[in-house]
């Protein structure tokens, strides 16, 4: 199935956290300024189609006049449901922060405040989200040696991310960005919304993700960890090599019963012709126990993320090459079936996306602009 529409779980779950005096596993304390004069003195809104939204929040395109440079505007409601909810977005801002040093979060240049929003002013990523080639036709979806590089990017990440003790909560196509989509450029994730600092002694509930992505222990209201990122990225990787969302049913009951039940398949075409190793890489992802599932260090040294060994050919003298022979004839072999896989997989797309009717296609594209909803206090349901 195609993936669907990113709405988040009503699923409660829970976040262990730092310190008494940090409960809700919120940053409290940030050291950007808070700029108050109007933002349209210093900035340009261009105008035209958003790049993005949310339920509360609204992102557009703007240029600074001082520098004629380029960024994303994220407008945030301070008030949702009648509630007022700036101490979520000083969180946000706070793990922009803490993330300032990883080239692969998206930066924060600026906030503004207004009576009654907030605007971030992000690094702009001109490429738009990964979840366009997601559900691309067959040429313009990711090949398996993009899925490498752009997922050694998420994880170096989100690495950092769990080095610091925050979880995201929400990885998903349409919260990683690109900073260009053709040639295709590197990835910045974007959303701390749902983000949480996590540690060993309290725990926070009414934590949602989005039902396609969310781990198994945020439907059984189990405690949350980096863990649950992991699987994650699980879906994610399936996503990005196949177009395949591997837990979505019909509706969302059915979707929280494949991931409680881990009812996912290995066989479907698209992943048989891909290298064995990305199967391994999911497979050690989607288990339903945290503990046991690879943490974002560990991905990043998987074998399906380490740099292909070219084989040079050099010349070689007769000794050496009847001692060698055998060996490199296996290794020449290899090679050819990695690059007969990775041939193959660049087709991975073509009988799904044809047999969809237009309507069919129509949907899968859809999704992706329908308004969230929510509910509070503690987290959004989208
Ligand atoms: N820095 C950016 N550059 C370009 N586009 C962006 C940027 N930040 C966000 N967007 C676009 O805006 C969308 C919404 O942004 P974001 O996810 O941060 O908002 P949100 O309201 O918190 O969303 P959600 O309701 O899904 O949690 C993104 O999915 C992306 O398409």
């Amino acid at each position: 199935m195609i993936p669907e529409c990113p709405r988040t779980t009503e699923s409660r779950s829970r976040v262990r956290c730092e310190s008494g005096q940090n409960r809700s596993g919120l940053l409290r304390e940030i050291r950007t300024a808070i700029r108050s004069e109007p933002f349209t003195d210093r900035y340009d809104v261009i105008p035209g189609r958003e790049l993005g939204r949310g339920k509360f929040a609204v992102v557009r395109k703007c240029v600074e006049k001082s520098t004629g440079k380029e960024f994303a505007a994220k407008y945030m409601r301070k008030r949702r449901k009648g509630q007022d909810c700036r101490t979520e977005i000083i969180h946000e801002i706070a793990v922009l922060e803490l993330a300032a040093a990883c080239p692969r979060v998206v930066n924060l240049h600026e906030v503004y405040e207004m009576a009654s929003e907030m605007v971030l002013v992000l690094e702009y990523a001109a490429g738009g989200e990964i979840f366009n080639q997601c559900v691309a036709e067959r040429d313009e979806a990711f090949k398996e040696e993009d899925v490498k590089r752009l997922m050694r990017q998420i994880l170096e990440g989100v690495a950092f991310l769990h080095r610091s003790n925050v979880v995201h909560l929400d990885l998903k196509p349409q919260n990683i960005l690109l900073t260009s989509e053709s040639p295709l450029g590197d990835i910045k994730v974007v959303d701390f919304g749902l983000s949480r600092l996590v540690s060993s002694s309290h725990e926070i509930r009414e934590i949602m993700g989005t039902p396609e992505y969310v781990a198994p222990e945020v439907l059984n209201y189990e405690p949350i960890s980096t863990a649950t990122d992991m699987w994650s990225i699980g879906v994610l990787a399936y996503v990005m090599l196949t177009g395949i969302s591997p837990f979505l049913g019909d509706d969302k009951q059915e979707t929280f019963l494949n991931i409680s039940q881990i009812n996912v398949s290995y066989t479907e075409e698209e992943l048989e012709q891909l290298d064995g190793a990305a199967v391994h890489f999911i497979k050690s992802l989607l288990i339903k126990e945290p503990e046991s599932r690879a943490s974002a260090e560990d991905c990043l040294k998987h074998q399906w993320l380490q740099p292909r060994q070219e084989i040079v050919s050099e010349p070689v003298s007769p000794a050496a090459s009847s001692h060698d022979e055998e060996e490199e004839s296996a290794q020449l072999t290899e090679e050819l079936i990695v690059m007969a896989a990775y041939t193959l997989g660049q087709c991975r797309q073509s009988s799904d996306q044809e047999s969809l009717t237009p309507d069919q296609k129509a949907i899968s594209k859809r999704f992706k602009f329908e308004e969230p909803f929510s509910t509070l206090p503690g987290g959004f349901i989208y």
